[in-house]
């Protein structure tokens, strides 16, 4: 995976643009998601390990929005389950072209891993097949609010019994003060990575208007109104968590 620092909000911008994810973003990305997001590593390869308790023989896993396709290299990395296979979904060509190349790389380095296809689209137009496993990683938080009850009920009615929906996002807090500490420890945490005052500015506006995060407690509400039975919180740094979403 690429090793270029991410300095893209390091030099002042006169107007800082929303957040995409272009060649720019793709470029560095590896570095800017691992130095932004407390605990990414581990989430990563533990969704792996979780995948494993829950791939389902003969069915689909899947990794949606899949930049990279970290978290498709996890699951092929743990999941040995007979005749399953991965299917990668993002709508951005950039990371689409990049994710392709690495999962190539897998490929010619390990032997016996889960076969892969990645598709250039919308999650949210996507047919889904019979799963046993859906992965959001840090997906969901940049889908329309308005869109993400109907995209976690369509996920439900693809999953098979015994499967699960593990979901990772960035939290806001009802609590102001809880909402005000954790956002101040996720700031020093991103200084602690060496970026600047400047760059975790700018990078705070270009997120803000394509980014929503949801409370903890929205999440569970919405994903019990989306059919699933069980929401069970397995993982959280500062406002940074992950769920595992039973059927
Ligand atoms: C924060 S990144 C996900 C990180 C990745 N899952 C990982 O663990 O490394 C969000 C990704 O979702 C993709 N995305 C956003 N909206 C999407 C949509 N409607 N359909 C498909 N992909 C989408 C973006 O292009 C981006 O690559
Ligand atoms: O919350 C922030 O400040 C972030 O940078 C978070 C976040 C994310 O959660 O996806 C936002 C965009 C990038 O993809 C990497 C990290």
């Amino acid at each position: 995976m690429s090793k270029e620092p991410d300095r893209l909000f390091a030099q002042p911008l006169p107007q800082v643009p929303d957040f995409a994810f272009n060649e720019d973003v793709v470029r560095v990305f590896p570095d800017m998601i691992k130095r932004s997001v407390p605990g990414y590593p581990t989430i990563v390869e533990n969704l792996g390990v979780l995948a494993a308790q829950f791939a389902q023989p003969g069915s689909v896993l899947y990794d949606l929005g899949s930049s990279l396709g970290a978290v498709t290299q996890a699951l092929r990395r743990h999941v040995r389950t007979d005749g399953c296979r991965v299917i990668a979904v993002d709508n951005s060509a950039a990371m689409v072209e990049r994710c392709r190349e690495y999962l190539n790389g897998q490929d010619s380095m390990f032997q016996e891993l889960l076969p892969v296809e990645v598709i250039e689209g919308d999650i949210l137009a996507l047919q889904f097949q019979p799963a046993s496993v859906v992965a959001l990683n840090f997906t969901l938080q940049f889908i329309a609010p308005d869109e993400r009850l109907a995209l976690l009920s369509r996920i439900r009615q693809s999953l098979l019994p015994g499967g699960a929906l593990i979901l990772s996002e960035k939290l806001r807090f009802n609590d102001l003060e809880e909402h005000a500490l954790l956002t101040d420890l996720h700031i020093a945490f991103k200084r602690a990575n060496g970026y600047s005052e400047l760059e975790i500015a700018q990078k705070r506006s270009a997120i803000e208007n394509v980014m929503k995060p949801d409370s903890l407690e929205e999440h569970r509400e919405r994903l019990l109104a989306a059919g699933f039975s069980k929401v069970v919180p397995w993982f959280q740094c500062l406002n940074f968590a992950s769920l595992i979403a039973l059927p």
